[in-house]
């Protein structure tokens, strides 16, 4: 699904109500009447509600919301800024029906006891931080008890920009109007945003398609095209030749999660080089895995031999001792295969950024944002930090795997794309090791390392969710994640 910039939903509005043809007020009733079947589905019980209104048009859709809402059996409440505001706010207000309480307030709203409130002070036509008795209205409807419903965009957030004021709306939910927005991806504005939801207001959409945008948020249907199945001939050998290089002395768990992850992935036949400590805990934990074994005892010295493999994986436990390090530029200078590089092997390609220029086009980075700033340079702000990696991705001709609350992929034409699976219980230890096995098996069975990346990521996150359905996001662990890849498996494969 592509996100779009504020300008560019603005014309893809205008472009629907000349060529559908709709008029305006009739687009905005349209929108109106989504957001409040999505509202009385999620607030069935007939509560009090109150609707703070602006003056545009943002403004209007809750004097529509709150007419239609009244309809439905709801109390509802409407208080405007002004009498007066966008020409679709006016005959909205003029359409407001007897039996609804209107107040136009100056800065404050009195007092609001219980109820939801539905904000819809500002939207996407935000040009200046909140202030005034704006920001008095904003600071009561943050003191509000109850839950707080932002229409399209919470007021005081922009959709492409970082918030620059002091004031702006921290809503329960937030529902967009036909596409999510950029600024629900950031993690800063999660305490403004809540939880969002995106609802179908008509908006042409071949239009949309043939609107260019570098920014997209993979859903199931896009990583179920992409999916392959296993063909009816296929054995062991070509499903992927995948090697780990893993492991170091008490690091060796990474090695074993990483691993288990490739074989729940469909790795035909997966190789763990491990420094000798490692042979027989990884024989013992992960009989299915071959071991090829360095002669050093507790790390990574040695080249390793990749012949013969379709896809490398290095990194998880590796440590950063100097010799393992000699050892990962030998690594990537003889590397010939597709390759994802995770955890200790990008911080030792930080602290030698000239191994850099080594690493063959197409392979992928996983950093979590420390492990980017370490790469990159600190980043103001997550705007900031997509901009840095769109760059530093185009740059190195790399495949970025920016981990985080929306991991996001950015691949080497400057398209980024936005994960939509995963939940906060899998910021547990060795969940980062589990995609760097998942990875490494997509890519020994022929993905693109694009592709690899974008179904990977969306594929452990998949596996987080439905553990965290059956145990919840405070007791899983890495391991539950990969015991739950088969069903986010099926689920994907599923039509
Ligand atoms: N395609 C769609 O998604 C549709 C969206 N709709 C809704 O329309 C809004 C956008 O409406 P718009 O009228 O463009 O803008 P707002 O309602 O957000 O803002 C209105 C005016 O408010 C002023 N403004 C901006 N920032 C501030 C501020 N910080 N303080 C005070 N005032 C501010 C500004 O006017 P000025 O004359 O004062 O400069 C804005 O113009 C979208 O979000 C949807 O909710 C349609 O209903 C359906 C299609
Ligand atoms: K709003």
């Amino acid at each position: 699904m592509k996100i779009l910039s504020s300008s560019q939903i603005r014309d893809a509005d205008k472009h629907t109500i000349e060529n559908e043809p709709i008029e305006s007020i009739d687009l905005m009733e349209r929108a109106s009447a989504s957001f409040s079947k999505w509202f009385i589905g999620e607030f069935p019980g007939k509560c009090k509600v109150h609707v703070v209104s602006g003056k545009g048009n943002n403004g209007g859709d809750g004097l529509a919301v709150a007419r239609i809402l009244k309809r439905n059996g709801y109390e509802v409440k409407v208080y405007t800024t002004s009498d007066e505001g966008s020409e679709d706010f006016n005959i909205n207000f003029h359409r407001l029906p007897e039996g609804i309480e209107r107040k136009v307030v100056d800065d404050s709203l009195g007092s609001i006891e219980t109820g939801v409130l539905i904000d819809a002070l500002f939207g996407s036509g935000l040009d200046r931080p909140i202030e005034g008795r704006y920001a008095k209205i904003v600071k009561e409807i943050n003191q509000f008890a109850g839950q707080v419903v932002s229409i399209d965009i919470p007021s005081g957030v922009y959709a492409d920009n970082p918030v620059d004021g002091e004031h702006v709306v921290e809503a329960t939910h937030t529902v967009s109007f036909q596409l999510p927005k950029l600024a629900f991806f950031m993690a800063e504005n999660e305490k403004f945003v809540g939880d969002w939801h995106v609802v179908d207001i008509g908006l042409d959409q071949n239009f949309i398609d043939h609107t260019d945008s570098r920014i997209h948020m993979v859903t199931l249907e896009d990583v179920r095209s992409y999916l392959k199945k296993p063909a009816k001939f296929s054995h062991k050998g070509n499903m992927g030749r995948s090697m780990l290089i893993c492991g170091s002395s008490g690091k060796m768990g990474a090695c074993i999660i990483a691993a288990r992850a490739a074989l729940r992935s469909g790795a035909g036949l997966l190789t763990c080089y491990v420094p000798a400590v490692g042979e027989n805990i990884i024989q013992t934990a992960v009989p299915e895995a071959m071991a090829m074994v360095s002669t050093f005892q507790d790390y990574h010295v040695e080249e390793a031999n990749f012949k013969g493999m379709d896809a490398v994986g290095i990194g998880p436990g590796l440590g950063t001792e100097d010799q393992t390090e000699m050892a990962l530029r030998k690594w990537i200078k003889q590397l010939e295969v597709p390759a994802v590089i995770d955890a200790d092997g990008l911080n030792m390609i930080s602290s030698r950024p000239d191994i850099l220029k080594h690493v063959p086009e197409g392979t992928i980075f996983t950093p979590h944002p420390k492990e980017f700033s370490r790469l990159a340079g600190e980043a103001e702000d997550s705007f900031k930090r997509l901009e840095m990696a769109r760059e530093y991705a185009k740059k190195h001709k790399v495949i970025i795997v920016l981990k985080g609350a929306y991991t996001a992929v950015f691949d080497t034409e400057g398209s980024v794309y936005f994960n939509s699976t995963g939940n906060p219980g899998m910021a547990t230890g060795g969940s980062g090791d589990a995609l760097t096995g998942i990875i490494t098996a997509l890519l020994g069975q022929g993905y693109s390392s694009k592709w690899a990346a974008i179904v990977g990521v969306f594929i452990h996150g998949l596996a987080g969710d439905e553990a965290a359905e059956d145990l919840g996001c405070i007791s899983m662990t890495a391991t539950d994640i990969i015991d739950y890849l088969p069903d986010a498996f099926r689920h994907v494969e599923m039509r």
